[in-house]
C-alpha cells in the first residue's frame, strides 16, 4: 500500500472507493491475459509433475509459494492491503516500514475461499477447456489474478473501517448483538454496486478491444463481436459482471463484515 495514502486524518470513503474503481482496470486486465491460454487442468492436480526436492502439491500451489516467498522478502505482506495465500513465508530482508495504524487489529484473511473459487469456477469458466502446455505463462497470470482480486476483497476492511467511523453507535450496536446480517445489510450500498456492475461491463468491452494506429477498432468483445472483424472477442463480458456479482462483491462484504465483528475487540 502506497505509504502517503495512509497518511493524512482518517480514511476517505469516496478516496477507497476510488482505489476500488482502479483495481477494476487490474483485475479485468489479469482476467484478459489468463483468457489468452487454456485451462490446463494439469497444473491444478496434486502430483501431476516430479518435484526434485519433494514437494507434494501440485505445480500452482508451488509456484504460488516461491512467488510469495520472494515478495514476503521484499516485505509484500507487512503491507496492510496485501495477504499472502502460502505458509511458511520467510522474513523480510528489508527492515519494516511504519504504516500509520488505520485498521483495527484484525486476523481476517478470506484468501482460502478466494483461491477456491478461483481455481473451482472463475479459470474453467474463464478459459478454454484445454491443455496447450503453456503452464508457466497460465499459472503467472492466475497468481497476478489472484493478487489483485485478494487485494480488491481485502478492501473491505479500510472501508468497513470509514463506515464504523461514520456510523459508530449503529454498528456497535450489531457487533455486541451478534448479528452478522444486519451488520451486512448496514453496509451494503445497492446503488454502488449497480453502478460498479455497469461500469464494469462497459469497461471490459472497451478494454477487449484492439485499436490500431488510426484508431480503427477491430475487435470487439462478447456480444459485440459479430459486428467486429469476425475475430472472437478477449473477453466475455457475462463473465467478468458475474464474477464481481458472485464472488468479489460478496467476498468484500464478508470481510467488511467480520472485520467489524473484530472492531470492538480490545488491541493487544
Ligand atoms: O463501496 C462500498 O461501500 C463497499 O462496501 C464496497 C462494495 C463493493 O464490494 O464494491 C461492497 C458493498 C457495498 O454494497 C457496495 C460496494
Amino acid at each position: 500500500m502506497d505509504l502517503l495514502s495512509v497518511n493524512g486524518t482518517g480514511l476517505s470513503l469516496d478516496k477507497l472507493r476510488d482505489t476500488l474503481i482502479r483495481l477494476e482496470d487490474t483485475i479485468i486486465f489479469g482476467l484478459i491475459e489468463r483468457a489468452q491460454f487454456a485451462w490446463n487442468p494439469r497444473i491444478y492436480e496434486k502430483g501431476s509433475f516430479n518435484f526434485v526436492d519433494g514437494f507434494n502439491g501440485s505445480f500452482f500451489e508451488y509456484f504460488l509459494h516461491e512467488v510469495e516467498a520472494v515478495h514476503a522478502r521484499v516485505r509484500r505482506y507487512q503491507s496492510p492491503d496485501e495477504y499472502p495465500f502460502t505458509t511458511p513465508l520467510p522474513q523480510p530482508i528489508l527492515p519494516a516500514l511504519d504504516y500509520p495504524p488505520t485498521l483495527h487489529a484484525n486476523d481476517v484473511n478470506i484468501n482460502p475461499k478466494l483461491l477456491n473459487a478461483y481455481l473451482e469456477h472463475i479459470v474453467p469458466t474463464l478459459c478454454t477447456h484445454a491443455d496447450d502446455q503453456n503452464y508457466g505463462s497460465s499459472a503467472t497470470r492466475d497468481i497476478e489474478c489472484l493478487q489483485a482480486l485478494s487485494r480488491r476483497i481485502h478492501y473491505g476492511k479500510f472501508i468497513a473501517e470509514a463506515k464504523f467511523v461514520a456510523d459508530p453507535e449503529g454498528y456497535t450496536k450489531l457487533i455486541r448483538a451478534n448479528d452478522r446480517a444486519a451488520i451486512e445489510r448496514l453496509l451494503t450500498a445497492p446503488e454502488v454496486e449497480a453502478r460498479l456492475l455497469r461500469r464494469l461491463r462497459r469497461k471490459a468491452l472497451i478494454y477487449g478491444q484492439d485499436i490500431t494506429e488510426d484508431g480503427t477498432v477491430v475487435c470487439s468483445t462478447g456480444e459485440t463481436a459479430t459486428h467486429g472483424a469476425g475475430r472472437p472477442g478477449k473477453i466475455n463480458l457475462d463473465l467478468v459482471v458475474e464474477l464481481y456479482e458472485k464472488y468479489v462483491i460478496p467476498l468484500t462484504k464478508e470481510v467488511e463484515v467480520e472485520y467489524l465483528m473484530q472492531r470492538l475487540d480490545s488491541q493487544q
